[in-house]
């Protein structure tokens, strides 16, 4: 089960993710991501959702036609782990890929 990340951890692993915000009244993150089009959000959303089966770590997630808001946190333990971390990295990639 994935352990809950310290304070510490928590504060490194944010360093390198410039793009992600901190829930209010929640221990998880948050990012919006844009594309150009449907097409390209839903392209990112197969890649990762691919990705999420792999590390057995699934986001929440919202579409509307280009946009995709994503939160991630970890339910087994109630707070952010390094599986978050590795998932938004992953994320951050894709869009790039996808030509955001
Ligand atoms: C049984 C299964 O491995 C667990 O429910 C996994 C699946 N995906 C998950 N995803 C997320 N975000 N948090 C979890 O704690 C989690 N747990």
């Amino acid at each position: 089960m994935a352990a809950k990340l310290t304070a510490e951890e928590r504060k490194e692993g944010l360093a390198g993710l410039p793009d992600w915000t901190d829930v209010p009244d929640r221990d998880a993150i948050r990012r919006e991501f844009r594309f150009k089009s449907f097409n390209q959000a839903f392209g990112f959303m197969t890649r990762v959702a691919m990705q999420a089966e792999r590390l057995d770590h699934h986001p929440e997630w919202f579409n509307v036609y280009n946009r995709v808001d994503v939160t991630l946190t970890t339910h087994d333990c109630d707070g952010l782990s390094t599986l978050d971390l590795k998932l938004a990295r992953f994320m951050d990639r894709a869009a790039l890929a996808t030509g955001q």
